[in-house]
Parts: structure tokens; sequence; C-alpha cells
């Protein structure tokens, strides 16, 4: 077993898993692999790998052979697919091994390489198995990040009646609507609710029905097989089976489109569905949670939601309070945020004078806990000083004004900069300078990284994402605009 050496960039480098008893095959694979990002580890039987998985050790990606030795490899597969199914697998068999190779899909494997095969083409697959677990990680599965960061803070009556009926919920798989203005917790109830059910051990299966294109939501939701639609390469398992024997969390179900919402209601009434373009029957055991900021019964009135499938997902519903509904916890969540924003930070605590908590009880937080959240990253990055006055409180704050304001008044500040800018590069090129974006693009460039890093709190592949920029550039930038 070895680990191939990796510069230090200061990201988490990807890590890739070899399971092959074929010592020609991991040779080969290390050292294709050696050229790019990823970290690679090599085991001879499955029973090695696994006994890594069992103390936590969990790579990103694994290439894994199907026949050897002891455990083969599609039964590791399947556990895998149960107990991390984050964990993107590529498996790899000899021609004469396709059947296996459906067998390994119908498993639950991201994709499948026949041997012998191109070395680029392995590549290729482990940067896309890679992209898809970090999308995963984001959506799926339950992230120890989120498992970490995952208390529910409130002493609000209003958060008080939701700790209740989470407690009361306990014992039940029933159906649950979550309604709450965005950033409001739904997300993080969605999961307390999980980690409290008989369910816990299952997986938390996340979707954002909003964020998905609404061509591709029917196959994200109940997968595909392969040629099912062009595009559809490989035959792709839906975040319904994702979540077998978990939890299904939809978020802003009020924007589904209507086809959809019939197929939804279809699965909560039969429990069964049938993936696209598929003709096998597959029985779901899912609970669904579902969460809207919308008044789900506008939508009904205006024929945008289906008033079955309503009635089906409202059988309990929690109503999350804003935070300008629940004041009194501003202090105690502006404290645990500052805590943890100083703890991912690695720098000293900061704490706010009475007179700046006040303040921060006076607006009105529009983006809730989530505005909060990030105000306090914000406060721990740029507050000068270890105790936060009103002086070192954001414009927005100290102004009092909420988010509607934000639109214009940004593109306000943007004409202002563009408008400097341009009296910046009209003196420069009176005074007989040139190329003046070797001067302006760095400043222009690492002024958005470090806005993006403050937000994200430190986070480097966030902050990049957030400006543009994919994995690859940001490491580059990094480095020549001297942040790291
Ligand atoms: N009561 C709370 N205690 C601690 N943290 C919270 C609380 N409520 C929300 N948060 C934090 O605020 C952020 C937003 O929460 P979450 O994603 O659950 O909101 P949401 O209502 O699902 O938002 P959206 O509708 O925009 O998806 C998260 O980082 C979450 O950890």
């Amino acid at each position: 077993m070895q680990a191939a050496d990796k510069p230090t960039t200061g990201r988490p480098i990807p890590r890739l898993w070899v399971i092959d008893d074929d010592q020609a095959i991991r040779w080969v694979l290390e050292r294709a692999l050696a050229t790019t990002d990823f970290a690679v580890e090599s085991f001879d039987e499955v029973a090695s790998a696994q006994a890594r998985l069992d103390r936590g050790d969990l790579p990103d990606v694994i290439f894994s052979d199907i026949r050897m030795p002891g455990e083969d490899g599609l039964s590791f597969l399947t556990r895998l697919a149960v107990e991390h199914p984050e964990i993107p697998v590529v498996i790899m068999t000899a021609h004469s091994d396709l059947e296996s190779a459906v067998g390994a899909f119908e498993k639950g494997a991201f994709d499948y390489l026949a041997k012998p095969f191109d070395i680029d083409e392995a590549v290729r697959l482990a940067e896309r198995a890679y992209d898809a677990s970090r999308e995963r990680a984001q959506h799926a599965a339950v992230p120890e990040e989120a498992e970490s960061g995952s208390e529910l803070i409130g002493n609000a009556p209003a958060m008080q009646e939701i700790f209740r009926a989470i407690g009361r919920l306990a014992r039940s798989s029933v159906t649950v609507l979550i309604n709450g203005e965005s950033g409001t917790g739904k997300e993080l109830v969605a999961r307390a609710l999980h980690r409290h059910s008989q369910r816990r051990d299952g997986p938390f299966v996340a979707l954002n029905t909003a964020a998905i294109p609404k061509d591709l939501l029917e196959s994200e939701l109940f997968g595909h097989e392969k040629g099912a639609f062009t595009g559809a390469a490989a035959q792709r398992r839906g975040r319904f089976e994702q979540a077998q024997g978990g939890t299904l969390f939809l978020d802003e179900i009020g924007d589904m489109p209507l086809e959809l919402q019939t197929r939804l209601l279809r699965v909560l009434s039969d429990g069964h569905f049938y993936r696209v373009g598929g003709t096998s029957l597959i029985q779901s055991d899912v609970r669904v949670i579902a969460a809207t900021h919308q008044r789900l019964e506008e939508l009904v009135k205006d024929g945008r939601f289906r008033e079955d499938l309503y009635h089906r997902l409202n059988v309990i519903r929690l109503k999350l309070p804003s935070l300008r509904e629940r004041v009194e916890d501003i202090p105690q969540l502006m404290r645990f945020f500052l805590v943890r924003a100083a703890e991912e930070l690695g720098v000293p605590v900061k704490t706010l004078t009475r007179a700046a908590e006040a303040r921060l009880c006076d607006y009105p937080w529009p983006g809730n806990v989530r505005e909060l959240e990030n105000i306090a990253r914000w406060l721990t990055v740029m507050a000068p000083g270890n105790e936060i006055s009103i002086d070192d409180l954001p414009d927005t704050i100290t102004e009092g004004l909420g988010g509607e304001h934000t639109a214009a008044g940004d593109d306000q500040l943007l004409s202002r900069w563009t408008s400097d800018l341009s009296r910046w590069a009209d003196a420069r090129l009176k005074a007989g300078d040139q190329d003046l974006l070797a001067t302006a693009g760095p400043a222009f460039e690492r002024t958005l990284l470090q806005a993006a890093l403050a937000f994200t709190g430190g986070h480097k592949q966030k902050a990049a994402a957030l400006i543009g920029w994919g994995r690859n550039t940001v490491t580059r930038k990094l480095k020549e605009l001297g942040e790291h």
C-alpha cells in the first residue's frame, strides 16, 4: 500500500483508492494518476480497504476490480452503496465481464472501466467521479461537516415548540412539511428529524428542487436507465434510490413542476417507481420531508400545486419562525457562530460590545440565520480588534437596511467602482504607464477572492466557486496572487 507524494497546495487533495489483486493494474493506475491532483493508495484485496473504511478513513473515489481472492468487488460495492453512498466507485472489469458490469451498475457503481483500458480514459473517469463525489457531499448523504454543525439553537418559544415536535415525531416515519423563510434552518430541522428517527442509520439525502433544471429533475429524483435520453450514457440511481432506508429532504417543493408532482404523489401512495426509461419497478422505502418558503395553499388555489399532493405532504406541518420573530435568540446565535468561525479560521474568538449586540437585535435579518452566520464570519475576519463595536459592523447593519435595498445599493457600489477605475486608468495613462492590466487585473481578482474568502470563512474551494473559478484555476490564482 503506498500513497503518492503530492506537493502541498493548501487545499484538500482528492484521494483515490485502487483495489485490485493484479499488481500491474495497480502500478499502471498509480503512475497514470501521479500526473494529476490525486493521491492514490492501492490495496490488493477488499478486506484491507474495508478495514480503513471501518476506521472512518474515507477516500473521495474508489476504483475496484471485480474478481479478487477474498471478497469480490460486487459484494463490496453493494455494502458501500448502503454504508457510504457518497463515495463513487468505478468498477474495473475484463471484456468477458460485461455481464458483471451491468450488475455493477445495478448495485450502484458510478461507472465501469473495461480492461485493458486507455490511461487517459481512466484519468478522465477519476476526475468525473471526483466531481460527482463533491456534488454528492454538498447535496446528499450527511457530510461530517454538516453533522458537527448540526446544533439547533433556539430558546424562543416558537423554537422550543419545534424541538418538542422533533421529539414527538422521533418514533414515527410520517411525512413532514416544513415552512419557513429562506435561511431559517429548514434543512437543519429536517436533519434533526432524521437523526432522531428510527431511520437514523440510513442515509439522509437532500435535494433542492429549485436548484435543478426542470428537465433534469425527473432523472435526478428517480434515476434513469442507460440511453433513456440523449446524454444518459450510463444508468444512474436517483435520489429516491440513494435515500433507500433513510430520509429524502425535498427543499423548495413549491417549485416542482406539475408533471413531477404527479409522479411524486404516485411514489408516496404506491411505494414504488420506475427509473426514467426503465421497465422494472423499484420499491421505495423512504421517508419524505418536504420544505418550502412559499404558501402552498396559495399555489394550490392558483392551480400550480396539486391539492392531493399538498394533503399527502401536509400530514404534519412545522412552521419555522423568521429570525426577526425570535429576536431573543440573536445574541446566543451570534456568540455560537463567532466561536465556530474562530475555530474554522484558527483565530481568537471575538466578542460583541453591548451596543453592537443591541444593534444586531434591531436589524431585520431578511436572510435569517444564514445571513447572521455570514456576518459572524465576516466580523471574525474583518473586525480589527477582539471586541466588536458598532463601528465594526457592516454598513447594511448599521444603516438598518434589509435585503430589499441591496440590489439597487450594490449596483451603485459597482458603478462607483467602475468610475474610480476609469479615473485611475486615465491618471496612469497620462503618467505614461503601459500594460495597466498587469496592475489592475491582479488587484481586481485579489479583491474578489478576499471578499469571497471572508464570506466563506476561509473555505478556498467554496470561495472559488462563488467567484466562478474552477478547482484548478483557484489553485493557480492563489499561488499567483500570493494568497496562501
Ligand atoms: N436554529 C439554528 N441554530 C443554529 N444554526 C442554524 C439554525 N437555523 C439555521 N442555522 C444555520 O443557518 C444556515 C441556513 O440553514 P438551513 O440551510 O437549514 O436553512 P433553510 O431554511 O433550509 O434555507 P433555504 O430555504 O434557503 O435552503 C445553516 O448554516 C444552518 O446551520
